[in-house]
């Protein structure tokens, strides 16, 4: 492609021209939220390499949303720091964060009804689409490229995500399953550098938990993004993560590779609570 035909899309911000080169995608430092009188993060540290798939896994309530959502700039955190490919993104205004290359999908699906789910997914470019007045006046030059380069991106997630025979049906009038998918690809048409994940395989049966599972793999594999992903289904996240953080009430009670980390006795009491965890160490000596 010539540099006269060449859309213009935008790749991901690089955060800094000062950022130190690192290998860490993100690291926390030492993270405090509390809503009230409620600690819900009490100095929570990690850090995420580049090209893992990181699992952030815990009870109910033990803070794994509210640390997502310091990490995008949702919620200021109270002390600490958040580096992103080595730049402090601490406090940075969540469309700024996306800016950088950060993507998420949300334990609640966040799709639009009555819109088809090709326009759903084309809705994750709007991060790239910053109109400007000298395009607009070039329209027809600049404008309609950009637009057919944006839905180049599209189809080629839409082809990825093996959407193609429900590219026009309403979103609502599919499966749970397959609205997943499709907020998965609104992610992915963003073109993150690192993707956060919050339950992406809730309320799916194990057939379409794998096939979930593999597209996460894939995308890790052939999109060069990092994944940072918070799951309740161990069997997933002992399959698919590098690497897991375990959070209780607000605080890191184990880390390391998933398997290891999700049998510590003190997982398995915050999971099962003390009795079933007894019984459960009687039942593997
Ligand atoms: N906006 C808020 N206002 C008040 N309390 C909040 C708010 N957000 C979270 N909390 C509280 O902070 C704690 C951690 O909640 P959070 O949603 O981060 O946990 P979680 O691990 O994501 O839980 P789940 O697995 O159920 O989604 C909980 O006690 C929750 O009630």
């Amino acid at each position: 492609m010539t540099p006269a035909s060449a859309p213009h899309v935008r790749p991901a911000a690089p955060l800094s021209r000062h950022a130190p080169a690192t290998d860490i995608a993100l690291s926390c430092h030492g993270i405090e939220r509390s809503f009230g009188g409620l600690r819900a993060l009490k100095g929570v540290d990690l850090e995420v390499r580049q090209g893992q798939i990181f699992g952030l896994v815990g009870p109910n309530g033990s803070g794994k949303t509210t640390m997502v959502n310091v990490m995008t700039g949702f919620y200021p955190p109270n002390a600490g720091r958040v580096e992103l490919f080595g730049a402090d993104i601490t406090r940075m205004a969540p469309h700024k964060v996306a800016r950088c290359g950060v993507a998420r999908t949300f334990q609640n699906l966040a799709l639009f009804k009555g819109m088809s789910v090709l326009d759903n997914v084309l809705l994750g470019r709007h991060v790239h689409m910053r109109p400007s007045a000298l395009a607009s006046l070039f329209y027809w030059v600049w404008a309609e490229r950009e637009e057919l380069a944006h839905r180049r991106v599209v189809e080629e997630i839409i082809d990825f995500m093996q959407l193609q025979d429900i590219r026009d049906e309403p979103v609502e009038a599919i499966p749970m399953g397959l609205q997943k998918r499709v907020e998965l690809a609104r992610a992915l048409v963003a073109q993150p550098r690192f993707l956060i994940l919050d339950e992406p395989m809730a309320g799916m049966n194990q057939e379409e938990k794998e096939y979930i599972a593999r597209f996460i793999l894939d995308a890790r594999d052939e999109r060069d993004v990092t994944i940072f992903i918070i799951e309740h289904h161990m069997d997933v996240v002992t399959a698919i993560c590098d690497e897991v953080v375990v959070l209780c009430y607000g605080e890191v009670i184990a880390r390391g590779d998933p398997a290891t980390a999700i049998a510590q006795p003190q997982v398995v009491k915050a999971y099962l609570g003390e009795r079933a965890a007894a019984r459960h160490a009687g039942t593997a000596s």
